[in-house]
């Protein structure tokens, strides 16, 4: 009989969870699953997690939420064979996007039993693991005042997109790649092992989760009307023709901002810092996906 453990975030997206929550137990029980529902609660999630996990030994989680409640799955599962389903039910869905996953929740349901598994590469970001995208400067400012917000959607979080544009600051960084150093003045800076976030901006026209390579998506300065400009080239795959970005793959790579910066991963802020180590995982969490 295959385990599986689902977990849901009843604060993701904004969405009321009840409907999916049955339709969750419908179809564990239609396919005769042993399962476990847990619902997060915002804190120790992880611990809880890897005790389920313990407990259950799924061979997949379904993961009903956004990025930060797959951030919490993958850093449950890394380093063992049990694969990941995204249900997508958060509010931007940048993994569920940049992996195709059906926006319908029953077709997403269905990847349990009919997914094909894709080995995806992960980042070490000081320490900490990043799956999707992590950034410094204007995006990671953004992701602060989200977090604060009680309420939910891609609303929000362009309510407060706008907002940051009137306040970007300059930071001068200091980059250390493995074969050469670089300095760069930049308002924000875009660690992507992705190609783009949930919004549907492509930041990383040459993203790939499997190439055993990440980008940095250097943006210098630009004149307030250019963001409408870096917008369009955004959603038309155009981005890195700007001449404000700069985009260079590497595998590994030390930044030095002169200034301390905030930094987030996944949607989840993980403080204010000076120093960005990061080095890619290859091929180290496996989801399953509709084709690969
Ligand atoms: N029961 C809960 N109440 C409040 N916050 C919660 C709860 N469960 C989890 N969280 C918080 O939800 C955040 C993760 O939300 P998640 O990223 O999955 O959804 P989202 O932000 O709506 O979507 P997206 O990442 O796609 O933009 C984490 O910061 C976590 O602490």
């Amino acid at each position: 009989m295959k385990s599986v453990l689902f977990i849901v975030n009843p604060f993701s997206g904004g969405i009321d969870k009840s409907a999916l929550l049955d339709s969750i137990e419908s179809f564990a029980q239609e396919h005769h699953y042993r399962y476990s529902i847990y619902k997060t609660t915002g804190s120790a999630d992880l611990e809880q997690v890897k005790e389920l996990i313990a407990e259950l030994n799924p061979a997949v989680i379904a993961v009903a939420g956004g990025d930060g409640t797959i951030l919490t799955a993958v850093n449950a599962v890394f380093g063992t064979p049990t694969s990941i389903v995204i249900i997508p039910v958060g509010s931007a869905n940048g993994m569920a996007k940049e992996l195709n996953v059906p926006m319908d929740i029953n077709k997403a349901l269905a990847l349990i039993e009919s997914g094909k598994d894709l080995l995806i590469d992960l980042l070490d970001i000081n320490g900490k693991i990043c799956v999707h995208l992590a950034d410094v400067g204007l995006n990671a400012k953004v992701v602060k005042r989200f977090e604060q917000d009680p309420n939910r959607g891609l609303w929000i979080y362009g309510k407060y997109v706008f907002r940051e544009l009137f306040q970007l600051r300059i930071n001068r960084f200091s980059i250390q790649l493995p074969e050469r150093k670089i300095r760069r003045f930049a308002v924000s800076m875009i660690f992507a092992n992705a190609s783009k976030y949930g919004t549907g901006a492509v930041i990383n026209p040459v993203g790939s989760l499997t190439d055993g390579k990440f980008e940095l998506c250097i943006i210098r300065q630009f004149p307030f009307w250019q963001f409408f400009v870096l917008a369009y080239k955004a959603f038309f795959g155009k981005f890195s023709d700007s001449e404000y970005v700069e985009i260079i793959s590497t595998s590994q790579v030390t930044v030095k901002a002169s200034r301390k910066t905030l930094l987030q991963a996944d949607g989840e802020i993980i403080g204010k810092v000076s120093t960005i180590v990061i080095k890619v995982l290859p091929q180290s969490v496996s989801f399953l996906v509709s084709s690969v």
